[in-house]
């Protein structure tokens, strides 16, 4: 399938590191002239267009809008020469497919709320359509977004918090790992064990989760001997408002 993405910075990067490892994937990418994605279209191996109308004669099965979401309304509007065979999925954060139909009235758009795990094909995509998008479309767009992790289809009135924790979600996780890297660095370890030890947990203890569906505080509670050593982190950490500092984080976030 040829596959179109528009904007090559760090979401568009991550899609396109998870779509090329599946050889049926043609990809196609237009980013404004920058010496960074050039360099990146030889490694990864995607065409790159610096000119919208002549990316659009390509004629994308599929084009992945990940620009800045500020201009993303003015990118969607150049996108008139594509017919109705063209499906468009649009990334950017807080901008409802009511905005783009001013304009592209002709075309199939979904959004998405992606996140930076689809670069190893782990992401976890929140999903909103149309009440009325056909279920061929609707199909092909879950089909092709499954090669990038996750997909959660949700009404779109609730992308903006799906993809507050989808979306942002990694980059406090990522807090987190740095914060116990550092804390056994701290301890004595080297940085790059510290990193390893914390990622390799963090994912294990999340596939435990996702795996058994069990409610976290249960799968805290298998780990908390009585009068051990794990309580006593535990009470710490509400000592210092750790859940509230996460939810107020997410609160803040899904602001915007
Ligand atoms: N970074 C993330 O984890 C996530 C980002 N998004 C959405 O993805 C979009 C991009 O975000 P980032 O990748 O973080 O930003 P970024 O700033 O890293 O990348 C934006 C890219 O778009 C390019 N660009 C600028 N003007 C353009 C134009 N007129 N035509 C084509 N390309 C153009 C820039 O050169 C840059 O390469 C935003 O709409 C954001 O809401 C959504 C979910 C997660
Ligand atoms: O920070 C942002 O605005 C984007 C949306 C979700 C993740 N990154």
């Amino acid at each position: 399938m040829k596959i179109g993405i528009i904007g090559v910075g760090h979401m568009g990067t991550a899609i396109i590191e998870g779509l090329r490892v599946n050889p049926d994937n043609e990809i196609i990418a237009e980013n404004p002239v920058n010496p960074r994605v050039d360099k990146l279209a030889q490694e990864l191996g995607f065409s790159l267009y610096n000119d919208i109308n002549e990316f659009q004669k390509q004629k994308p099965e599929i084009i992945i809008l990940t620009t800045p979401a500020e201009i993303t309304l003015r990118v969607a509007n150049q996108l008139r020469q594509l017919d109705s065979s063209t499906i468009v999925i649009s990334a950017a954060a807080g901008i409802k497919i009511a905005e783009f139909r001013q304009f592209l009235s002709h075309l199939d758009i979904v959004r998405i709320i992606p996140n930076i795990p689809v670069s190893v094909n782990a992401g976890t995509i929140g999903l909103s359509c149309e009440d009325d998008l056909d279920e061929e479309s609707k199909t092909k767009v879950i089909n092709f977004l499954k090669q990038l992790g996750d997909v959660i289809p949700v009404k779109e009135n609730d992308l903006s918090i799906v993809g507050t924790i989808g979306g942002c979600g990694p980059a406090f996780v990522d807090i987190f790992l740095d914060a116990l890297g550092d804390a056994a660095v701290l301890n004595g370890l080297n940085r790059d064990t510290a990193n390893q030890l914390a990622a390799s947990m963090v994912e294990g203890s999340a596939k435990l989760a996702y795996r058994t569906k069990l409610a976290p505080a249960l799968l805290r509670d298998k780990v908390c001997s009585p009068g051990g050593t794990t309580i006593q982190g535990v009470q710490a950490l509400e000592k210092n408002g750790f859940r509230y500092a996460i939810m107020d984080a997410v609160n803040k976030a899904n602001k915007n």
